[in-house]
């Protein structure tokens, strides 16, 4: 659905972004991460349109951007959710929008109730409108047309926590039902729990890509249970190496495997998760560190 071929984009010597490949199918949500300046926002705006690159190519359902018929009706876009115009009211600027996207009227209802704009607040001004709720705006602009790809640049950036919870549902629904997203975000715990893959990119070259299972697997588990000296002598007994903590049994199998041995030892367990694996921020800040403004503090 996105496919993105060796793009690059110099601003006099500096390369803001270099090189960068990678595609995004049908069905997924890809996390675009980055440190501050690493080449995100030029990323997105050269895939839809508002940046020609130096060079390569950056794709939408097998099209530049530019080249589709009605991109509005074929990908929602939201770059910077304080774009609109501050004079209009959220409500006319969603109207003109489905204007020239070409959808009836009644589709405005539809996004504002979709993210969660009442009647009220979709009659006031978008100057008066508080980060989130511009950002709420923006998302109804890009859903509007009824996409099947959804390019969003921070899109969680100013939502509150209900909003997070519920952006990420939103996200998740769409990729299930046939949609391809490419999220950019620096809420990273927000990324590890919607996408499917990630790229990360640092001074404009990626430094990581793949599936975010791929990328964050651990390769052990962790549990407690109602008798942790009996289900490390079980999975002893299974074959495998089991540890016995002040935290419960550590084992070197994935948690599926740990449960049905305690399954079949007839032990309740009381807390089951992944051990050793590395988390979406620990791998981010590792790939990233040479990139980081905090090096030198
Ligand atoms: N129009 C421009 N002219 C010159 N340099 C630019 C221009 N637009 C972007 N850059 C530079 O390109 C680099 C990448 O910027 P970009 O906005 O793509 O980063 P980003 O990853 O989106 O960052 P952030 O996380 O802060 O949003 C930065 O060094 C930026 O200063």
């Amino acid at each position: 659905m996105i496919q993105i071929e060796n793009l690059t984009k110099r601003y006099g010597r500096v390369a803001a972004v270099d090189g960068v490949t990678f595609s995004v199918p049908a069905g997924s949500v890809t996390g675009f991460l980055g440190p501050n300046g690493a080449g995100k926002s030029t990323v997105m705006r050269m895939l839809t349109g508002l940046t020609p690159p130096t060079s390569g190519r950056a794709t939408v359902l097998g099209k530049d951007y530019r080249d589709l018929v009605n991109p509005g009706s074929r990908v929602g876009v939201m770059l910077d959710a304080s774009a609109q115009h501050p004079g209009r009211t959220g409500r006319e600027a969603l109207t003109l929008a489905a204007l020239t996207v070409g959808v009836p009227r009644t589709r405005v209802d539809d996004v504002l109730r979709l993210v969660g704009l009442t009647d009220d607040e979709a009659g006031r001004r978008v100057r008066t409108y508080s980060l989130g709720m511009r950002q709420r705006l923006g998302l109804a602009g890009a859903f509007l047309g009824e996409p099947e790809v959804l390019v969003l640049d921070e899109p969680a950036n100013g939502l509150d926590p209900q909003g997070i919870h519920w952006m990420r549902t939103l996200l998740r629904d769409f990729a299930d039902r046939g949609g391809a997203v490419l999220l950019s975000s620096h809420l990273l715990h927000e990324v590890q729990a919607v996408a499917d893959d990630i790229v990360v990119i640092g001074r404009g070259r990626i430094v990581a890509q793949g599936s975010m299972a791929e990328l964050v697997a651990g390769s052990g588990s962790r549990a407690r249970s109602e008798d942790d000296g009996a289900l490390a002598v079980a999975l002893e007994a299974a074959g495998h190496t089991a540890t016995l903590t002040p935290d419960g049994v550590v084992v070197d199998v994935e948690p599926a495997d740990l449960g049905r041995v305690a399954l079949a030892a007839g032990i309740v367990v009381t807390d089951l998760r992944p051990h050793g694996s590395q988390g979406l921020e620990e791998l981010f800040l590792r790939l990233t560190a040479d990139d980081s403004r905090e090096v030198a503090a």
